[in-house]
């Protein structure tokens, strides 16, 4: 027999056919060990003969609902949402598609499972509960062993879509989990891609970019699965990444390069270095700020007013506060301000208080939000540096960030000065996880008599306040990358533009209606398909009109749905090896 090959999953065992069944040479166990290929209870009696699984599974053949019903029951009895996590990964590396179809099917439930915040209780105990590995774990040691590396995984140029990495310095708001870090980021990112947004799993591969760590319990923990020794920086820190980028690209070149939770004195740079040249996108930075201007649009519905009207404080200027910063001033400048009135409209505040341009130690990216010395010439400061609270009384701030990891950090006192001067403080206390939020939307709610327009990068539920229930939107990046990161693959975009970000942010607050009181500036995860859907078409588009696609744009909406990959069992045929 001859088959039409549609996609090579060489490294995966099998191929995927024209009419979508798949082809293996592989036999009873090995069929059994591939996570996309197994099927467990649910092969057909054609294929257990086929496959020699006879007698290496029990006789009963049931469906993927049956299996879904029994593995949910199996989710809800595990005690704890660490377990449950433990639970969903182990059935992630034996049945990818049922993992799927459950995760599918209650992604509500089981965003914060597998996302944050679990996510940050499974990194920190990723070298004990260690079972096995997924996807590469690259080491600044031995840099000459990136190419092998990329080589074992037996994939071709045109089978890789997407390429997760992570150097761990910075996890969520947790810091420096090395190599446990990276690859549980990587993990819960890619778990995202596909859920939300039908991203083939079949064709990404998460990166563990181990270059050491500083997190002293980790080097004194004898269970450490990672590099014991220091993170190296410098010179032999960039040209690892170098390798690694120039190894990827020359692999697989037109995947996406996707970094998340580098630490702020390389989370840009690298951005900076490589956007121009390949398809590569920061989530902390870009994938952050669009989803908050995407929240930021639908609060102005609500507010009535002008983004070129707006003062806005960000609280932790790094990567994320800083990328915020970005999207928000583009935002005012195209809503008519020029760039330096637009920066201007933006109070960056960190551990040393407000930025002045007098500082010494600001990082490059801040500089530019830095305020001109003369500009603060009598407000007091306190010996540490000017504060939120006299930065908000001083300015009557429409907008507060919190991208700062410092729980509690908007207090009464500030919110409700901030409240004095607005009549619909916009609020955003995005700070992952749980335990370093700002402020608690009901504590923001109460404080300002319901007017506050809140999002968070938690997810949070409903609040009841003087009679009204409000949904609290969830700013984090995942009600974006996975629609971003779609429409780039539709598009084989080239790069990421500024315009793509923009009609990604655009196509989120265009799918909401802010109006009625208590509603959610964001859509409901529930919705997370359908918004990542509309995110890949607006993306795939602007990339198509930008000229920045590899692939002819005819029927955007149409080939977004053909590409969502599905969790369903495909038929398996067996091949002879040849
Ligand atoms: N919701 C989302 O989608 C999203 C996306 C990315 C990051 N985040 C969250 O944002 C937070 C920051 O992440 P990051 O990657 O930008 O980290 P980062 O380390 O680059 O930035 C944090 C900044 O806060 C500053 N800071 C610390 N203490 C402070 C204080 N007392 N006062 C003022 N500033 C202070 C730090 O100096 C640093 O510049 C994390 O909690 C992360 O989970 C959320
Ligand atoms: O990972 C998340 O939940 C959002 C974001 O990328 C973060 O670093 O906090
Ligand atoms: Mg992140």
């Amino acid at each position: 027999m001859s088959y039409a090959s549609r996609s090579t999953r060489a490294g995966r065992g099998f191929t995927e056919q024209d009419d979508g069944s798949y082809v293996t040479s592989a036999r009873g166990l090995a069929v059994l060990q591939e996570p996309l290929l197994n099927k467990g209870t649910a092969f057909t009696r054609q294929e257990r003969a086929d496959l020699d699984l006879d007698g290496l599974i029990p006789p009963v053949v049931e469906t993927l609902d049956e299996q879904a019903r029994r593995v949910y029951a199996q989710y809800r009895a595990q005690p704890t949402d660490l377990l449950k996590n433990v639970f969903l990964e182990g059935l992630r590396d034996r049945n990818e598609v049922l993992y799927y179809r459950l995760l599918t099917d209650h992604l509500r439930e089981m965003l914060p499972i597998v996302y944050d915040p679990t996510v940050a209780e499974a990194i920190k105990g990723y070298s004990h509960e260690y079972r096995r590995p997924r996807g590469l774990y690259l080491s600044v040691d031995d840099p000459d062993g990136i190419a092998k590396a990329f080589d074992d995984l037996d994939m071709g140029p045109g089978d890789v879509d997407l390429v997760v990495a992570s150097d761990a310095e910075e996890i969520l708001g947790i810091g420096d989990w090395g190599v446990g870090g990276g690859a549980g980021i990587a993990a819960g990112k890619l778990a995202v891609y596909t859920a939300a947004a039908g991203i083939d799993p079949a064709r990404v591969v998460p990166v563990a970019l181990d270059v050491g760590t500083d997190n002293e319990a980790l080097l004194n923990d004898p269970a450490y699965v990672g590099n014991r020794h220091a993170r190296v920086r410098g010179e032999r820190y960039d040209a690892f990444i170098d390798a690694y980028v120039t190894t990827a690209t020359r692999m697989f070149p037109e995947a996406m390069l996707h970094w998340e939770d580098f630490g702020p004195s390389n989370a840009r740079r690298i951005l900076q270095r490589y956007n121009s040249e390949i398809p590569t996108f920061n989530d902390d930075m870009q994938g952050t700020g669009a989803i908050v201007l995407a929240a930021v649009l639908s609060a102005l519905r609500v507010s009535a007013t002008a983004m070129r009207d707006q003062r806005i404080v960000v609280f932790g200027a790094g990567t994320a506060g800083c990328g915020v910063a970005d999207q928000l001033r583009d935002a005012m400048v195209r809503d008519g301000l020029d760039r330096d009135t637009a920066t201007r409209r933006i109070w960056a505040i960190d551990k040393q208080g407000l930025l002045t341009g007098d500082m010494r130690d600001l990082r490059e990216f801040q500089r530019p939000y830095a305020r001109p010395a003369a500009d603060v010439d009598g407000w007091s400061g306190d010996g540490h540096g000017i504060g939120l609270r006299e930065v908000v009384e001083r300015i009557r701030p429409t907008m507060l960030l919190g991208t700062s990891t410092v729980h509690g950090a908007f207090t009464e006192d500030v919110v409700r000065a901030m409240a004095a001067g607005v009549d619909r403080p916009i609020i955003f206390p995005i700070s992952n996880p749980t335990e370093r939020i700002e402020a608690r939307p009901s504590d923001l709610l109460r404080w300002t008599e319901g007017r506050a327009l809140v999002a968070t990068g938690v997810p949070i539920g409903p609040i009841t306040y003087n009679g009204v229930t409000y949904a609290i939107g969830q700013a984090n990046n995942a009600m974006l990358y996975p629609g971003l990161g779609l429409g780039v693959v539709v598009a084989k975009a080239r790069r990421v533009s500024d315009g793509m970000l923009q009609a990604a942010a655009e196509a989120v607050a265009g799918l909401v209606d802010p109006s009625q009181p208590g509603a959610s500036l964001l859509p409901q995860v529930d919705n997370l398909r359908e918004v990542s859907a509309t995110v890949a078409v607006a993306v795939a588009g602007r990339a198509a009109a930008e000229g920045l696609a590899r692939t002819e744009i005819h029927d955007v909406v149409e080939q977004v749905r053909l590409a969502m990959w599905q969790p369903a069992y495909h038929p398996v045929n067996a091949i002879e090896q040849g």
